[in-house]
């Protein structure tokens, strides 16, 4: 019976298997890491280095070209297929069918944000589903992988636009959010985790304007949404899938009840009934907890408990509310030091960081590759002024080359630089945050060394001021230097005016 079952099963040929195999693997690695880039290039017989998008084009028509070949012989159905060659093909002919929707995904995706909390039609559903239920999937299957492909595209939408630049280290993190969302196995995600994923929360460490809430809302976005057939429409919107709030914004009295809601009357000045945001989080979404580490003691535990028992009431009312979305937490804040003092409770710590993930500062990204700051500016400058100009790119290039200079630390990060843009364009310069001392700096400090002039106070000034501009904040020169940071401060500025 089995043999006679198997007799009728198509097979792949060692030379198909080969390839769809590697389509494959393309299909399951993460589309920012380096295995991607070299299974790509092989797909598509390339050696040397090639733009991108034009990889990627060259990549999916040799795909498109190996499933016309099977379609034409009616092969392009996995019901005809069995054990390993089902599951490899499954991988490779799904890969493709995404990628001829890629665009159509993305269109949908702006038009989403366009159009906010009312889930948009989706016209091209009924075409991916007719071509999911040829390759021989069932409707079942065909509707949750078309919710799933929604998802990978969102996420590599929003983690490719939300967080651009060059250099390693922004690659790394951008490898590292595509991991959190689907983690390190994309296979083991979709067969098991896509519905499980509330207890992975997610802490992410970096200095201020690094890009930690840009880096929350691309994982927030990117939940699982189910697919509702009747309605030609996704469950609910993404937008309504990452609800943020900065701690540090409510003083102690407001933050449960902005977090958890409350009931009209629980207290004086509640004069009407109010949602928290656990409340308005959707099942497969996100709450961005920012400035976690501004939260007093006792909100810590109040927060623990939630996490824990995953049910929450809002003031003033014994109703247990249910909360199954997923939580990220951020702070510029040291946690480490914070925990060490008794102001960060270790076991909200640990509960918070399934997931660490450190955003890299600007001064190391541009340390990393200095083309960076290029490719930042040309973002900028379109977001700033609602399209792309090489000129004014050139102009802020320049500007910021003369003042602050290159060595210049930028300690308010991207947030800093997009401030320096608008500057430069209303006022040609931007001089930068810290104190400037007039003349070089550097070249005083050699002078006054090689002249033998500087008493030890003197020097160590010179020293820290010189690293402060290099470093960005008086916390990394207290590291380098061995000083607390209040003596750094008193000789950065001494250093400064010297
Ligand atoms: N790599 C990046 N690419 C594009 N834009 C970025 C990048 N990093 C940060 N930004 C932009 O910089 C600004 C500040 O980023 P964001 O608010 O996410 O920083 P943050 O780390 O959350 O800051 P804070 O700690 O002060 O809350 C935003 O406009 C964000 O879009």
């Amino acid at each position: 019976m089995y043999i006679s079952c198997m007799a009728r099963k198509d097979q792949l040929s060692a030379a198909e298997r080969e390839f769809f195999g590697r389509v494959a693997r393309a299909a399951f690695s993460n589309p920012f890491g380096a295995e991607r880039l070299q299974l790509d290039r092989e797909i598509a017989g390339v050696g040397g280095r090639l733009a991108q998008p034009e990889l990627i084009r060259r990549t999916m028509a040799r795909i498109r070209e190996a499933v016309g070949a099977l379609e034409e012989q009616g092969r392009a159905d996995l019901r005809r297929f069995s054990g390993d060659d089902r599951e490899l093909l499954r991988s490779a002919l799904l890969f493709e069918a995404f990628h001829r929707h890629a665009a159509e995904f993305d269109q949908l995706i702006r038009q989403q944000v366009a159009d906010g909390e009312e889930p948009c039609a989706v016209p091209f559903a009924k075409e991916v589903l007719a071509l999911l239920a040829r390759r021989g999937l069932s409707a079942e299957e065909a509707r949750r992988t078309f919710a799933f492909f929604f998802q990978m595209r969102r996420a590599f939408y929003f983690i490719a636009h939300g967080l651009v630049g060059t250099s390693p280290c922004m690659g790394e993190f951008r490898r590292h959010l595509w991991n959190n969302v689907f983690t390190h196995d994309i296979r083991w995600y979709e067969r098991h985790l896509w519905n499980r994923m509330e207890d992975f929360s997610t802490l992410l460490l970096g200095e201020t304007g690094t890009g930690k809430g840009a880096a929350a809302a691309a994982i927030g976005r990117s939940g699982f949404i189910p697919f509702d057939e009747a309605r030609g429409r996704f469950a609910e919107s993404f937008t309504r899938n990452f609800v943020s709030i900065n701690l540090s914004q409510y003083p102690e009295a407001l933050i449960e009840s902005e977090l958890f809601g409350h009931k009209k009357g629980a207290f004086t000045g509640a004069i009407d009934h109010h949602r928290g945001i656990f409340a308005r989080c959707s099942a497969h979404g996100a709450i961005f907890l920012d400035e976690i580490g501004d939260v007093s003691v006792p909100v810590q535990i109040k927060l623990l408990q939630i996490l824990q028992e995953r049910t929450f009431s809002p003031v003033g009312s014994h109703e247990k509310q249910r909360f199954s979305g997923r939580v990220i937490a951020a702070t510029n804040r040291p946690l480490e030091k914070l925990r060490e003092q008794g102001e960060f409770r270790d076991d909200f710590f640990y509960r918070l960081s399934s997931d660490v993930i450190a955003v890299p500062s600007l001064l190391q990204r541009l340390q990393e590759d200095p083309r960076e700051l290029e490719v930042l500016l040309e973002l900028v400058v379109e977001r700033t002024i609602g399209e792309g100009s090489a000129e004014l790119v050139s102009l802020v290039k320049e500007s910021l080359a003369a003042e602050p200079g290159p060595g210049y630390g930028w300690p308010g990060n991207v947030r800093e630089l997009e401030q320096a843009v608008r500057r430069i364009l209303l006022t040609r310069s931007y001089r930068g945050e810290l104190p400037v001392a007039p003349g070089d700096l550097r070249g005083r400090l050699l002078a006054a060394v090689d002249g033998g002039t500087l008493d030890a106070q003197g020097l160590l000034a010179g020293y820290c001021a010189l690293l402060y501009r290099r470093l960005g904040t008086y916390e990394q020169v207290a590291k380098v230097t061995g000083l607390d940071r209040r003596t750094v401060k008193k000789y950065v500025l001494a250093g400064d005016a010297g």
